[in-house]
């Protein structure tokens, strides 16, 4: 025998009414032997609770009445429901005519939810030649005079069921009404909160049924509610004491008081969605699972009281005087905190209860706040607490860490004494990227990573259309999302929490201008609460390195290409570095060396490792490199080549910075500062490749008169001797262990057949010196620029920045 239970929702009109009679048709026809037990129907119960507070108030409630008896006639418009709605208007008129009722008068009213629920369903299933009963729970099930939360009389209630059950035929299925029960004197009592769950347990275990299906609209118990952690994930199989905490810890579907007649008799709940056929649900057992489980539940309505006051410390008394208060007038107290020096008491109650608490409290104190003694009784509204059932405390510090990366503020921690539930307290706000950030650390589920690219020029247009190509790979791969939900070019700004799509050019093109980029970007991840945040900065600007503090300090790591932060005045590389230190958080540039190839990492790690470097040398940059390789081998003017650079992405926005020295000097500084060198950008020495007549103007006007550098380059190369070629090195030497080193960008006529001669197109190469590596220096050869390779090596930070977290 199998008992099975159907809640409100599964009730309410169209799909689930149908849905409820096909379940249960199927499994009478199937011969399965079942009893049935039914909430009220919808939203029945509130709106029985609402039409005697209009009653209360003398309001017109029959409109409302005659809208309820419509919904609830249907889908059997033919059911005679007269007897419950003349006694529902009896009492609602009394209740009108009072202008008050009492909790008895309350469950009367509602009782009559379960009780049109029941005559319902038997009436379809009647309809369908299937043989059912109505079974009004009121019969058996006896309480005390507690109305609104009675206590069941459990040994009366068993015998009457017992023998109730009975009388029923063997082919007749008993269809019972949840939520309601009666006292000694028939009169109509409720159980509570979520009662039919109750009733349903309280059923089985009497009648000695081992099994109970549980439908709701739900698919089961999930890792944290999906309406809020969208890759939450079914738990399949849990056992009691599991269900048990989960259940303490606010997990909507499940009800400490509905489990503990399960446990006593080894029944078995199975939660079951009425709205999806195929889904296996939640299993809870008696088994005991391999692993235990983990699931994180929020619990809303509640406020935290802190009772503050340096006259309470170390004074007897004062927790016993408030907790006995609030217990005097049935207020139920959370997560409870107290600091060793005793000067203040912080705990958790339901909002409900907050006014009630506080003037009790206030009264209770009223010497000790006159002597200043106690200085302030404050509430915090808008706070949620957040469980993590089953998890340590003992592997719970990577979760904080991660907490605080996303400047989730916790006010309060918890754990219990078995030390294996968490809470913390939060602001409601934040309640959102706070259970996605541990349940992506706890789970190892999908990680999303939210990312503002800044700059959509040729390095970041290609990095957006790489993420965009790659992101279904990375996130098969490595359960890693990459979700960009802001690009921002010089003017406009396209934002989508949900990640910018396909066509985002023309998207980005249609907005509007907008100023200050970085506090709209900031707005926007706070507004949409968005955790793992990452800015990358693609541009060149000196202006917007200034407001990577800013985004430090809301919660982003940061990628950039753009080389200015790190070549700024020394002190401002220091304070960027402490401000990352500070905030915890990460700051990655492999790109402002090299383009993708290795350097800095390379050079970081010899560093970091004790290696003693002593001279870093080579061609820094590509677009110099591929000028000086073509030029040199054709009788194409300079102007030509360089031309083509700025075509192939190669240079620099302004390709000036390339050909004066900037570029190669920005690079070789740092390198140094890598090595912990204080060299400041004006120590090195740099020879400017661009004739005086160039240097002025902007950039269209260079770009105007290109081709006068042309007698510049020819003069150079017409002195170049046989089997030599130019190459323009950066060279980082002198004693490294000391506070400055000495820095070199230079035009250099080479031997073709050497190392830096032998270098082809736009690739670099990076001679790096060392103790232990002597004359053979590590070399390193590559593509030192290029929209792709940089796109890629900033691609390759950002997920170095995901595998920290
Ligand atoms: N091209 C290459 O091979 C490499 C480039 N880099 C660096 O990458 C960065 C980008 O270079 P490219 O893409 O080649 O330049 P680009 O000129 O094509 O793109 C830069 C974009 O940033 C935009 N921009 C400038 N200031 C802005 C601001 N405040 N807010 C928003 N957008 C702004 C510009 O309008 C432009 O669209 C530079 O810092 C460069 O040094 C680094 C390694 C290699
Ligand atoms: N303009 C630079 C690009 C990489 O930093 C170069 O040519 O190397």
């Amino acid at each position: 025998m199998k008992l099975l239970k159907f809640g409100g929702k599964s009730l309410a009109n169209g799909k689930g009414i149908k849905n409820v009679i096909a379940i249960l048709s199927e499994k009478i026809k199937n011969k399965e032997k079942i009893i049935v037990v039914l909430s009220a129907r919808g939203d029945a119960t509130d709106e029985l609770e609402n039409l005697l507070e209009l009653a209360k108030s003398n309001c017109n409630y029959e409109k409302v009445l005659i809208q309820f008896r419509k919904q609830q006639i249907e889908p059997l418009t033919t059911l005679n429901v007269d007897q419950e709605f003349d006694l529902l208007n009896r009492l609602l008129k009394g209740v009108q005519l009072t202008e008050d009722y009492s909790q008895k008068i309350k469950d009367l009213v509602l009782a009559q939810g379960e009780l049109l629920a029941v005559k319902m369903v038997s009436a379809l299933l009647n309809n369908i030649n299937i043989k059912c009963q109505v079974v009004d729970s009121r019969l058996f099930l006896k309480t005390d005079d507690n109305f609104g939360n009675a206590q069941v009389n459990l040994v009366t209630s068993k015998e009457k069921t017992v023998k109730y059950i009975e009388t029923i035929d063997a082919d007749v299925t008993p269809i019972i009404t949840g939520f309601i029960a009666s006292n000694i004197t028939n009169e109509t009592t409720t159980l509570g909160r979520n009662g039919t769950n109750y009733s349903a347990s309280l059923i089985a275990n009497f009648l000695g049924i081992k099994a109970i299906e549980s439908y709701t609209h739900v698919d089961g118990i999930f890792t944290a509610n999906p309406e809020i952690v969208s890759n939450a994930k079914i738990i399949k199989h849990i056992n009691y004491n599991e269900a048990s905490e989960l259940a303490s810890f606010g997990t909507s579907i499940l009800h400490t008081k509905s489990i503990n007649p399960l446990i006593e008799d080894g029944i078995s709940l199975h939660i079951l969605n009425t709205f999806n056929k195929e889904n296996e649900g939640t299993l809870i057992s008696n088994h005991q699972t391999a692993r235990s489980i983990k699931s994180i539940s929020v619990q809303e309505e509640v406020v935290l009281i802190n009772i503050i006051g340096k006259g309470i410390i170390g004074k007897k008394g004062i927790d016993a005087r408030i907790f006995s208060n609030l217990s005097n007038i049935g207020v139920n107290i959370g997560i409870i905190s107290q600091g060793s020096s005793e000067r203040g008491v912080s705990f958790i109650i339901p909002k409900k209860n907050k006014a009630m608490a506080q003037k009790v409290l206030l009264n209770e104190f009223k010497h000790e706040i006159l002597k200043q003694d106690i200085q302030a009784v404050n509430t915090i509204e808008d706070i949620s607490v957040v469980t993590i059932v089953g998890q340590h405390i003992g592997n719970f510090a990577s979760c904080l860490d991660y907490l605080k990366q996303n400047k989730i503020n916790i006010l309060l921690i918890n754990n219990t004494i078995s030390g294996n539930n968490i809470s913390l307290v939060i602001h409601k706000k934040e309640v959102k990227k706070a259970v996605n950030v541990i349940h992506s650390q706890i789970f190892g589920a999908i990680k999303t990573m939210h990312i503002a690219i800044v700059g959509k020029g040729t390095v970041g247009g290609s990095l957006i259309n790489q993420l965009l190509v790659s992101k279904a790979k990375v996130l098969n791969r490595k359960n890693l999302k990459l979700n960009i939900f802001a690009i921002a070019g010089k003017e406009k700004i396209l934002f989508n929490k949900n990640g910018i799509s396909d066509n985002w050019r023309t998207s980005l093109q249609e907005k509007e201008n907008t100023l200050d980029h970085e506090k709209a970007i900031i707005a926007y991840a706070r507004k949409h609460h968005l955790e793992n945040l990452v800015l990358i900065d693609n541009t060149s600007s000196e202006d917007f390195v200034n407001y990577y503090t800013s985004f430090i300090e809301n919660g982003f790591d940061l990628v950039s290409s753009n080389k200015i932060a790190n070549t700024q005045r020394y002190f401002q590389y220091k304070t960027l570095r402490e401000s990352l230190q500070l905030h915890k958080k990460n700051y990655l540039y492999e790109t402002n060396v090299g383009a993708g190839l290795p350097i800095i990492d390379t050079i970081r790690t010899l560093h970091e490792s004790g290696e003693n470097i002593t001279r870093i040398k080579g061609v820094f940059s590509g677009s110099l490199s591929y000028l000086f390789n073509s030029f040199s081998a054709s009788e194409q003017p300079f102007s030509y080549f360089l031309k083509k650079a700025i075509e192939l992405g190669y240079t620099e926005p302004d390709p000036r910075e390339d050909l004066c020295g900037n570029d190669v000097a920005r690079k070789l500084l740092i390198l140094a500062r890598e090595l912990d060198l204080k060299n400041e950008f004006n120590d090195i020495n740099i020879e400017n490749l661009i004739p005086e007549s160039l240097r002025k103007g902007d950039t269209k006007q260079f770009l105007v008169n290109i081709e006068g550098i042309d007698t510049y380059y020819s003069a150079i190369k017409n002195k170049l001797a046989d089997d030599y070629v130019l190459r323009y090195i950066g060279d980082l030497s002198g004693n490294l262990q000391e506070e400055k080193g000495d820095l070199q960008v230079k035009l250099v006529a080479i031997p073709k057949n050497s190392a830096l001669g032998n270098l082809t197109g736009s690739d670099s190469i990076f001679e790096i010196y060392t103790e232990s590596y002597k004359e053979n220096p590590i070399t390193i050869i590559g593509a030192g620029a290029g929209a792709e390779v940089t796109a890629r090596g900033v691609f390759g930070d950002l997920l170095r920045i995901a595998d920290k977290k």
